[in-house]
């Protein structure tokens, strides 16, 4: 089997991809007489061109994912950006590939949150379908409602799966 390892959820390893949304190590300005830190434009919402709109939703999971996770599908946003936002301070894990025509295998990156840190995926970045540690998740949503198709996926052969261990948990044994 072959497994995806993590890399460091830091803006650096993460630009390719997007805007990691964390308040550790980022500038701020004092509002509302001084009671309240500002971290300003952590990241930007693209909608894209003709009808797109910034909205706002909240992704509830029941029930977590199991793992090994086989990575049978990436998609793409290619009309606008989507930003996850943890509520409930649960980690999650974020996997991408950088924009292209189709998603490279070789080139996926795996990465936790630690449940503080949210993530801004760019449009046309392909990425999992959010991947959750813990039942009943949930996250904030901010991406693009429009007319125009927003969503492709790509589906990969069983026969060269990649995987993703719970990064918490020890591999079952067998795995390599
Ligand atoms: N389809 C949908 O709203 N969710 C996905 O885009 C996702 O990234 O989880
Ligand atoms: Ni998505």
């Amino acid at each position: 089997m072959k497994h995806l390892t993590l890399t460091p959820l830091t803006a650096e390893h993460f630009a390719p991809f997007g805007d990691v949304i964390s308040t550790e190590d980022k500038d701020f300005f004092l509002i509302n007489s001084g009671s309240t830190e500002r971290y300003h434009s952590l990241a930007t919402v693209n909608t894209g061109a003709d009808d797109g709109r910034a909205i706002i939703s909240i992704f509830r999971k029941p029930v977590a994912d199991r793992f090994p996770l086989q990575v049978k599908l990436l998609e793409r946003h290619p009309q606008g950006s989507q930003a996850f936002i943890p509520l409930q301070r649960k980690p999650f894990l974020i996997l991408v590939a950088p924009p292209a025509d189709a998603p490279d295998p070789s080139a996926m990156r795996l990465f936790l949150s630690d449940g503080r840190q949210g993530v801004n995926y760019h449009a046309g970045v392909w990425h999992h379908p959010l991947i959750t540690l813990e039942d009943d998740d949930q996250l904030l949503i901010v991406d693009r409602q429009g007319q125009l198709p927003n969503c492709d996926e790509v589906f990969f052969d069983d026969a060269d799966a990649w995987w993703i261990a719970h990064p918490f948990q020890e591999k079952e044994e067998g795995t390599l």
